[in-house]
């Protein structure tokens, strides 16, 4: 997988611009032979191999298929819409192949009047987004980057998709581009780099304009019409449009067709995926440990129990495939968080999210596509399906033996099948004898005999471990407050005596609590600890 700075020329030439019929497919041959391929996506069994044929067969060999023509349908470049709004509309209109004359029509900026011949909308800012996106988007705003000059903005190649973006990066300087010519990824959105390329496409982190929030845009590699990869770019968009929303699974915001390429925009993690985190941890000479392991298993098995709940199964598990968001201080506490406080995931410091959604299937009817070989259950390929939602669990067994420091798997021959014989490779960590008997159980041969993921959410080994991280978390809690206490009751002290004392006027007793940065004692309702910030003020220890 490869992830890093968008280079200055591949968003120079990316060719977003058209959404007509007759767009060239030049940009996305160019587009296809700046690919790097990413390690994981280019490992597959030879059945896999077979699947890919049959992927990259003509279109003459599936004249008739329905997602062939479900695709045709979803050519539009209308106003914003949902997979089946675009679909319905299809249904109503012959016409959707010509340019758009709605889209030419958007306006997002409200910031000047809007006219025909405006240049790109800029983007908004929103009052309602985490501290770190918001201070960027402030920062802009006070330089004026949302004016309506449009063309004072700084220039669109030097965006970078570094951590430094969301500080510091800005707007893309825009010869004078006319709105009616935009596409819709153009006018609704502004890129900021690339994320990751993977098999089926590359990633974009962008902020959309009318929201000001980030999202990660994901195009396909490939032109789509014609080919079975729209099979693919399909699923993903069906199975998100189903399973709707769950804190352990990347959210789905919207689907669309341009230039021939499917483009699906999705929640921007900020924490990269998990393949990421391997691989920083490994750089570092670290490993994740078994709290952290553990951790993480219980929160996949909750999105994959989610999943499977559905009717459907990933068949891509991996680490590339799972999503890291940053738990800020601020959603601890927050409200409409009660599925993950039942699940016990609140206390961790970040959120792990099936995302990747491309090889979903259902498991009463499947239509098999294999994901990566590497993480691929023996049954699989026997195209025994018997079991599906157990191959999610196999994957999910390989990818805990990656991040607790296995070595790289192979994606065939011997060593391929001893795995899948319950031989496990030797960790550079070790597990205790309990979690070390899980995964055992996780990539046990039957499939039938490893846990469900409804299993694993109720696992006392994982629930002990998450209580206990509940545990570690109050008690930090209770001393904060504990503190808090504390200092309010000797400046309470000061005060009491300070007003027993008859040389003492009044007003130097307000300025001594001032001082501190205190308010005078009141009697009645004070609320202890209400104003935490003053009490902080004094430096609390150990925290
Ligand atoms: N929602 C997201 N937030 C942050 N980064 C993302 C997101 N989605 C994808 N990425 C980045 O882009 C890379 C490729 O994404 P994704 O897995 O969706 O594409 P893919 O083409 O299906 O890849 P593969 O076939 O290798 O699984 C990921 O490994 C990750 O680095
Ligand atoms: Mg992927």
């Amino acid at each position: 997988m490869a992830t890093g700075r968008a280079s200055d020329n591949t968003v120079q030439e990316l060719d977003f611009s058209s959404c007509g019929e007759d767009g060239s497919d030049s940009s996305s041959d160019d587009w296809e032979t700046r690919i790097t391929r990413s390690p994981e996506s280019i490992c597959r069994t030879p059945k896999i191999s077979r699947h890919r044929s049959r992927r990259d067969a003509t279109p003459s060999e599936f004249p008739t298929t329905p997602l062939r023509c479900a695709w045709k349908k979803l050519r539009l470049c209308d106003s914003p819409s949902t997979p089946k709004s675009l679909l319905s509309k299809s249904a109503l209109s012959n016409s959707v192949s010509k340019p758009c004359s709605s889209q030419r029509s958007l306006h997002f900026t409200g910031a000047s009047e809007p006219t025909r011949h405006s240049p790109a909308p800029s983007v908004n800012v929103n009052p309602f987004t985490p501290n770190t996106f918001r201070k960027a988007s402030e920062t802009l705003k006070r330089k004026g980057w949302r004016s309506d000059e449009d063309d004072q903005l700084g220039d669109k190649e030097d965006h970078t998709s570094s951590d430094e973006d969301d500080e510091t990066f800005l707007p893309s300087k825009r010869p004078a581009v006319q709105a009616s010519m935009l596409s819709r990824y153009e006018s609704e959105f502004l890129e900021l780099g690339r994320i990751g390329i993977g098999e089926f496409g590359a990633v974009y982190k962008c902020v959309k304009r009318l929201d000001g929030c980030l999202y990660a845009i994901k195009r396909s590699r490939r032109p789509l019409a014609g080919s079975a990869n729209e099979q693919l770019a399909l699923k993903e968009v069906y199975a998100h449009a189903v399973l709707g929303h769950h804190p352990h699974v990347v959210r789905y915001y919207s689907a669309w067709a341009e230039d021939d390429h499917m483009i699906i925009q999705n929640e921007y993690c900020d924490g990269g995926s998990l393949h990421d985190a391997i691989t920083k941890k490994e750089k570092l000479g670290a490993l994740f440990l078994e709290p952290e392991l553990m951790d993480l298993l219980l929160q996949v098995s909750m999105g994959l129990k989610y999943i499977h709940s559905s009717g459907l199964v990933h068949l891509d598990i991996k680490p590339s495939n799972i999503f890291i968001c940053q738990r800020l201080p601020a959603n601890t506490g927050g409200e409409g968080e009660s599925e993950e406080e039942e699940d016990g995931s609140l206390s961790t410091a970040v959120l792990y999210k099936i995302g990747d959604l491309g090889h979903v299937t259902s498991s009463s009817s499947p239509q098999v596509e294999e994901g990566d070989s590497r993480f691929l259950a023996s049954e699989v390929l026997r195209e025994d399906y018997t079991h599906l939602p157990k191959a999610d669990i196999f994957a999910l067994g390989l990818t805990l033996l990656l991040a607790g420091g296995a070595p790289p798997l192979p994606s065939n021959g011997e060593e391929w099948h001893r795995l899948r014989q319950a031989q496990l490779p030797v960790l550079s960590q070790k597990l205790s004898p309990a979690f070390q008997s899980l995964i055992q159980m996780l990539l046990h041969p039957e499939p039938h005999l490893r846990p469900s993921a409804s299993a694993l959410c109720r696992h006392p080994l994982l629930r002990r471990e998450s209580a206990k991280k509940i545990a570690s978390q109050l008690r930090k809690e209770l001393n904060v407050e504990k503190f808090r206490t504390a200092m309010l009751e000797r400046e309470l002290k000061e005060a009491r005596m300070a007003a027993l004392s008859p040389q003492q006027p009044f007003h130097s007793l307000v300025q001594q609590f001032s001082a501190h940065g205190g308010s005078l004692p009141r009697t009645g309702n004070r609320v202890v600890g209400k104003n935490a910030a003053r009490s902080m003020s004094f430096g609390c220890p150990g925290y």
